[in-house]
């Protein structure tokens, strides 16, 4: 039984991202099945309102996938009394402003992440919440990845032992565009239009240590603009003013207070030799697992080979044979559809969601470490948030 309609504006749906993730695989398949359902047995309902700058972009999303509202003043929707919930994809120098607007209004927020472009700004949004008490969600899609779910039941059932190191390795080759088009908008490689490596990962960097291992202390990065010049969507050169890599070194408190290790590299400009586009391996005393964002193997102690070094012989042992895949054991569905649906049933019943503003506001403090770190030649320890 359906008891009620959530209308939802949603900005930012002409981009990558609103488009795809959350207009196609989430909000319209739920509303296709009628709602998401409640703690109580009935359902809500989802009703989207597009929100764009460009009519014709917009109108056109409206009427393909049948949404009877849609409009290109921002403002107005956000002020509506009519609007339970707004969500926003835009380009993050676009956020900080409209969240701000739309919590004022008594809206719940549901947003991709930066939350903002500075540390500050993303601390107020997360005052703002408390102050309103309005439910925020914020992004953080990579924990209801198939390959990272496996990971943290390892993590919770034991199988590591003494958790001692993670590593990482995140990145593909994206095209300059000039004699092939770019797969990413250009706006990511310019740094004074909210672009940049460190800016777009350390923040789900932050999330992904905190959900599988513990909190980041500090960290020490280097990053880099591995290529200066790039074409637009227009087939323009232009100067990629933001970095294009970031590697970085991350300490990490686990549950008991142990120290954990975390490296991490992140490349817009490396050609993939794995079998994902991000893969985590995580060492225990007692096990290892590598996890990408589907999959996940592992390997338990006991089951560990001794390899003995010697580059005169050729390699002695089928390492990655050795490893035995972690079943899924239940249907995981889309990441941002499944985290859509947790948040609107928090919500329907007025309650915080887990990955909140703070967090959020965590994630843009480490990646505004990472570029001072990076600047200054340094480690920087990171102090805890308070609101
Ligand atoms: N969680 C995740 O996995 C990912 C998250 N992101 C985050 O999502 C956000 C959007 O990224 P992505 O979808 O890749 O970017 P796109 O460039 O594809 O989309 C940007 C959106 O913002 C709108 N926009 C851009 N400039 C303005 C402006 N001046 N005024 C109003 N609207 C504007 C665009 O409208 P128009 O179409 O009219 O230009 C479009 O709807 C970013 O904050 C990014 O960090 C990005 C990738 C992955
Ligand atoms: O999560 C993400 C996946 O990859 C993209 C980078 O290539 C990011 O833009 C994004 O935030």
């Amino acid at each position: 039984m359906t008891t009620r309609t959530l209308r939802i504006a949603m900005n930012g749906i002409t981009g990558r991202m609103g488009y795809r993730q959350h207009l196609l695989r989430s909000i319209l398949p739920i509303r296709e099945a009628g709602g998401v359902l409640l703690e109580d047995g009935t359902k809500v309902q989802v009703e989207p309102i597009l929100v764009g700058r460009r009519a014709d972009a917009v109108r056109e999303i409206a009427e393909k996938h049948d949404i009877a509202e849609w409009t290109t003043d921002q403002d107005a929707v956000i002020d509506a009394d009519d609007i339970d919930v707004y969500f926003d994809s835009q380009v993050t120098s676009r956020r900080y402003a409209a969240l701000t607007r739309a919590m004022r209004n008594g809206k719940h927020i549901f947003t991709e992440k930066p939350t903002a472009e500075t540390l500050e700004e993303a601390i107020q949004l997360a005052r703002l919440r408390t102050e309103t008490g309005v439910t925020a969600g914020v992004v953080h899609d990579k924990l209801y990845l198939p390959g990272l779910v496996k990971l943290r039941r390892l993590v919770d059932e034991g199988f590591f032992g003494r958790i001692l190191s993670l590593r990482g390795e995140f990145g593909y080759w994206v095209f300059e565009g000039d004699h092939q088009s770019a797969q990413r908008p250009s706006w990511n490689y310019r740094k004074e239009d909210g672009g940049g490596m460190t800016t777009d990962m350390f923040c789900h960097w932050n999330y992904v240590l905190e959900g599988i291992l513990g909190s980041v202390k500090s960290v020490v990065a280097r990053t880099a603009t591995h290529i200066p010049t790039r074409w637009d969507e227009r087939g323009e050169a232009y100067d990629a003013t933001a970095d294009d890599a970031a590697y970085g070194i991350f300490e990490i408190a686990g549950p008991n207070g142990e120290e954990i290790i975390a490296q991490i590299n992140s490349s817009w400009a490396v050609r993939v030799y794995r079998d994902e586009l991000v893969e985590f391996q995580v060492d225990g005393t007692h096990g290892s697992a590598v996890a990408g964002l589907r999959k996940c193997v592992a390997q338990q102690r006991a089951h560990t080979p001794k390899p003995v070094w010697n580059p005169d012989l050729p390699v002695t042992e089928p390492f990655r044979d050795q490893w035995l895949e972690v079943p899924a054991n239940d249907d995981l569905d889309n990441g941002f559809k499944l985290q859509w649906e947790e948040f609107l049933r928090d919500a329907v019943a007025g309650r915080e969601h887990r990955y909140d503003l703070l967090s959020a506001a965590r994630g843009v403090q480490l990646a505004e470490a990472g570029l001072a770190s990076s600047a200054e030649g340094r480690r920087i320890e990171l102090s805890p948030i308070t609101l």
